[in-house]
């Protein structure tokens, strides 16, 4: 069989990423809707979305330029107070999609994230009572965690009791980086799903430390060993319905990356769906694409699937090594490399 030169796929959507706010936005959300045709937006703003003003933040991403056609969907950020009357009355007047679990101090702008899980019990019974989904950024605080043990430890130590208390509440493990995450949502029910980013796909924590130290590489959570990225490859690409996409496309303006204490996060949005593309390509798995990137996502929010279509074309892509963004620059995934895959837009 000779190797496909196009493919089609319903307009795939992005169900983890963060559009910031302000002149950024107005920057980053137009890469986001030339690929995506919906978002579930991450609400780790300053001060974080806690309350229907979620409804103010939509409005300002609809007026973003390049946002004709883009559907955002709104997440409440959780905090210990979170109140479960709110929570549902936001769901039930479509202004919050879903609800978001930091553990406190664990990533960017999660000060006000939630100390133990306990508090927010109320909020989760209600949450599943609503059919409303729980995204969980998975990992461990605690300062005696190896840094890389820490999504492995949340497994054990949170999700594993969630799972146990909540069996019927629909619940994300966001950005999943490690075997044992994989295996655990392989092996939960049909109400535990995951996202995967193209980073952890590609790259490994080598990649961190490559001939120096490299801020673009850094995310949260943070990059783990070769087996691990082999692992959450073939989890995505096993056309199991409980894995789908979902970027963690994260922007810090340069300065904030290329620095004494560098931001965590990457910024993949302008070629994610050709970054899924080659790792799919590369394990054989080029037809199971679409049902990741395009079907398992709304499958599980019970949402209908995009009924457009968008076409990639194989032809090489060069990454820019910089975007220019809000009177700084952006590095984005892949900067520099070249990628098989070219976005062509709708098909
Ligand atoms: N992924 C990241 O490294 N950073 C994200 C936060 C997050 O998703 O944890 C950000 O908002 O910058
Ligand atoms: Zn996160
Ligand atoms: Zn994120």
């Amino acid at each position: 069989m000779t190797a496909p030169t196009r493919l089609i796929l319903r307009r795939p959507d992005d169900w983890h990423v963060h559009l910031r706010d302000g002149d950024m936005l107005e920057v980053v959300a137009g890469y986001s809707a030339r690929q995506f045709a919906r978002a579930i937006v991450m609400p780790n703003l300053v001060p974080p979305v806690t309350t229907p003003a979620a409804a103010a933040y939509r409005e300002r991403i609809l007026a973003a330029p390049g946002s004709a056609g883009f559907t955002p969907l709104m997440t409440l950020y959780l905090t210990d107070d979170a109140d479960p009357r709110a929570v549902a009355e936001g769901h039930a007047a479509g202004i919050f999609t879903a609800a978001k679990l930091y553990p406190a101090n664990a990533t960017t702008n999660s000060a006000h994230g939630v100390t133990d899980v306990r508090n927010i019990h109320p909020v989760l019974a209600t949450m599943q009572r609503i059919g409303m989904p729980l995204l969980i950024h998975g990992e461990v605080t605690d300062p005696a965690v190896d840094v890389f043990d820490r999504e492995k430890m949340f497994i054990d130590r949170v999700f594993a009791g969630l799972v146990r208390d909540f069996p019927e509440l629909k619940m994300v493990f966001e950005h999943i980086t490690t075997a044992e995450a994989a295996e655990f949502v392989m092996a939960a029910g049909p109400n535990v799903a995951a996202t995967v980013t193209p980073q952890h796909l590609h790259i490994n924590r080598n990649a961190l430390f490559a001939g120096g130290l490299r801020p673009h590489a850094y995310c949260l959570p943070v990059a783990k060993r070769e087996e691990h990225r082999l692992a959450v490859r073939r989890a995505a690409t096993s056309g199991s319905p409980k894995f789908f996409l979902g970027t963690d496309s994260a922007p810090h303006a340069i300065e904030r990356k290329e620095s004494g204490c560098g931001c965590a996060g990457i910024f993949n949005a302008p070629f994610a769906i050709e970054s899924y593309a080659k790792a799919f390509e590369e394990e054989g798995a080029i037809d199971r694409l679409e049902a990741f990137a395009s079907e398992n996502g709304p499958r599980f929010y019970g949402l209908p699937l995009n009924e457009e279509w968008i076409a990639l074309e194989r032809a090489a892509v060069d990454v820019p090594e910089r975007i220019e963004a809000a009177g700084t620059h952006l590095v984005p995934f892949h900067a520099g490399e070249t990628l098989p895959w070219r976005y062509v837009g709708a098909a």
